[in-house]
Formats: C-alpha cells, sequence, structure tokens
C-alpha cells in the first residue's frame, strides 16, 4: 500500500486519471506515488519496462504501466488509446519525461542538439497534442469539450544553464508552447501549465553527471539545499486539484530560489564582523 500524503486529503484526486510520462523514476515515480495516494488512477510510460512495473510495484492496483517511446507518434498514439480503453477518459497530463546530457555548447553536433530537442520538445508536443485531441477536445457526455491539465516540467534556471544549451532552448519550447495553449485551448476547457524544476537530488541526477558539479549544485540555490522529490509531487498534485483550476499559461519554478541566484551572499568583502551584510549609512 502506498504511503499516505503528509499533505493532502487522501480523496483529493478520487476519480481522477492522470498520465504520468517517465514514471518510472525519479520525479516522475514521486508525482505517480503521491497521486495514488490522493485517490488518482495513474498511467506511467517510459521506454523501459522494469522500472515502471517497479512503480506500479510501489503504488499498487490503481497504478498501470505501459511502455511508450515519447518521441514515437505511433507509439504515443497507442499509448493514448490503450489509457483511454482501460480507463475511458484522462483529467491530467504530467509531461515529466526528458533529459539531455551536459557538453560544452562547441562541440555539440547537430544529431545531439536535435537527440535533446526532439526529446524535450517535440517528445512533449506529440503527448500533448495526443491527450488533447483524443481525450479533452472530444465531447462528453453533455456535448462539451471534456476539458483537462497539462503539466509540464522544465528546467531552472533560465537565463542560461551552461552545458546545457540544448535542453535549456527546449524547456524554453516548452514554457512558451504552454503559454501559447492556454489561450488557444482554454476553449475546451483545458489548462496548461509548466513547473520549471530546480535542482533535485533524484537517482539519475545525483550520478549522470559530473560528481564535482552534483558536489558544487545545493551551493547555488539560495536555500542551501537540493529540492526533494516528493516537494516536486506536492506541486503536480496541487495543480490537478480543485486547487489548481485557475492556473493556466503560467511557468511556475520550484528551486529554492535558484533562479535568481546571483553567487553566495554575502558576497566577501561587504560583510560586517558578524557575517552579516553590510547596509549603507542613514541621510543625515
Ligand atoms: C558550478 C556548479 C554548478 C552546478 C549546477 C548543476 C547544474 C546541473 C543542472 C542539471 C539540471 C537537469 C537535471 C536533469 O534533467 S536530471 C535527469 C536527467 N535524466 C536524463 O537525462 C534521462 C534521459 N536522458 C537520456 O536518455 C540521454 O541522456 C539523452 C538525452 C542523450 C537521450 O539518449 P538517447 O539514447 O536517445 O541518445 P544517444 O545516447 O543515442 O545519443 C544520441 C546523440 O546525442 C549526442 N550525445 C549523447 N550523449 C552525449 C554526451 N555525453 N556528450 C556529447 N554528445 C552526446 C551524440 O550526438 C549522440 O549521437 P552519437 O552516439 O552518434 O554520437
Ligand atoms: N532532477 C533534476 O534536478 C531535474 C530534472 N528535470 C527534469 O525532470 C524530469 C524528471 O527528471 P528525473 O526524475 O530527475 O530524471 P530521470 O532520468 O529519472 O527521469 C526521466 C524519465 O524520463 C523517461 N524517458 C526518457 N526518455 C524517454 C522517452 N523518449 N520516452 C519516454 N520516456 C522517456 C525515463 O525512462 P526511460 O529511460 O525508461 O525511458 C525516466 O523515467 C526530466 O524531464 C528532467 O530533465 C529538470 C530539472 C532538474
Amino acid at each position: 500500500m502506498v504511503a499516505p500524503s503528509r499533505i493532502f486529503a487522501p480523496d483529493l484526486l478520487a476519480g481522477q486519471v492522470i498520465v504520468v510520462s517517465g514514471g518510472g523514476t525519479g520525479l516522475g515515480r514521486a508525482a505517480a506515488l503521491e497521486l495514488v495516494a490522493l485517490g488518482a488512477e495513474v498511467v506511467v510510460c517510459g521506454r523501459r519496462p522494469e522500472p515502471l512495473e517497479e512503480t506500479v510495484a510501489l503504488a499498487g492496483e490503481r497504478c498501470r504501466a505501459r511502455v511508450c517511446d515519447i518521441r514515437e507518434e505511433d507509439d504515443v498514439a497507442a499509448f493514448v488509446d490503450w489509457t483511454l480503453e482501460q480507463h475511458g477518459r484522462i483529467d491530467t497530463l504530467l509531461n515529466n519525461a526528458g533529459g539531455q546530457f551536459l557538453a560544452p555548447a562547441e562541440s555539440i553536433t547537430p544529431k545531439g542538439f536535435r537527440t535533446v530537442t526532439r526529446l524535450n520538445l517535440d517528445g512533449t508536443w506529440l503527448m500533448t497534442h495526443a491527450v488533447a485531441t483524443k481525450a479533452f477536445i472530444p465531447a462528453g457526455e453533455d456535448g462539451r469539450a471534456r476539458g483537462g491539465k497539462v503539466i509540464s516540467v522544465t528546467l531552472s534556471p533560465h537565463n542560461g544553464l551552461p552545458g546545457m544549451v540544448h535542453s535549456s532552448a527546449a524547456r524554453a519550447g516548452v514554457e512558451t508552447m504552454m503559454a501559447e495553449l492556454s489561450t488557444e485551448w482554454a476553449r475546451f476547457g483545458i489548462r496548461c501549465n509548466a513547473i520549471a524544476a530546480g535542482q533535485f537530488g533524484t537517482e539519475v541526477f545525483m550520478t549522470k553527471y559530473p560528481q564535482e558539479m552534483v558536489a558544487a549544485a545545493a551551493g547555488q540555490v539560495p536555500l542551501g539545499r537540493l529540492g526533494r522529490p516528493e516537494e516536486f509531487a506536492w506541486l503536480v498534485a496541487y495543480l490537478a486539484s480543485p486547487a489548481g483550476d485557475w492556473f493556466s499559461g503560467a511557468t511556475l519554478t520550484l528551486d529554492g530560489g535558484r533562479d535568481h541566484h546571483v553567487g553566495p551572499w554575502p558576497i566577501e568583502g561587504s560583510r560586517d564582523a558578524e557575517g552579516r551584510p553590510l547596509q549603507e549609512a542613514r541621510r543625515a
């Protein structure tokens, strides 16, 4: 049995059907477990069956899994059709699958750039378009579009992340995509938002990148630590719940202040004897 939520009432999302891409690992798994704990039926997808099966084993019977590569149009269509056959509806899509490799911009080949934009931008679009056209826009019993929510994971900081030009560009595209769709698809009752994730201590984050960078990452966060996957999951649950119904077109940055980081504060040489930031004298 999945552990009860530490924040929300257990029936907050009862009756909802929520798709989580990349739900076999890290942030996606944390979100899937929290959503199940809140009463939702959750469907996870990813390329590898093993992590997906582990999520299902942890989450219990209200979680199902199916392999799907979000970059492949036919895979995505088959996945969404299967989900609708199983559940008859989709209420929220969490576009969480994504990633990139770290490399200096000048060394990224055209294939490398395409690989990352195809995954993060094109893959997010394919999932969004398929879920919207198959589940959100078709009319329900009342003759009106059913509506739904799209939540897409992007990346903080926004002001350029050295070594990640491909991903920074793709994620900016996703944020703009969510903003544009929030106006165009409002007529169908579709809400589209992005969560710009700062650095979270997921297994892949802690192991994939050069260890010097991982060790330095928390020091770049004004609040002084990495994010915890459950903190991401709570924001997803909030947006999926009725409390999130008036959010649309927003990018919610969840990063401990990382987006506005300018270096350690107070800076060296501008501290008083007790280590406090200096303050100018008042005018006489
Ligand atoms: C001062 C300190 C500051 C500290 C601040 C820290 C900041 C860190 C911020 C990090 C923020 C983001 C974190 C996260 O997102 S964590 C989660 C990451 N998860 C993932 O990335 C998972 C998904 N990723 C992947 O599947 C792969 O990484 C990839 C995106 C590359 C896709 O894999 P795929 O299998 O499709 O691709 P290939 O491996 O076949 O590669 C295809 C081509 O891509 C190029 N490539 C791939 N890897 C590299 C590399 N390491 N370096 C250079 N180029 C690479 C290459 O062109 C490949 O083609 P070839 O194999 O033919 O050369
Ligand atoms: N952790 C962090 O600090 C940050 C993470 N993010 C983003 O948040 C998301 C989750 O990150 P995190 O949990 O840390 O990383 P993970 O690498 O654990 O999660 C990525 C997930 O995406 C799935 N995935 C990758 N490619 C595809 C594909 N083509 N089709 C379907 N699924 C795919 C992976 O499964 P499989 O390999 O089986 O396909 C995996 O489950 C990612 O988009 C990541 O880039 C953003 C900012 C910071």
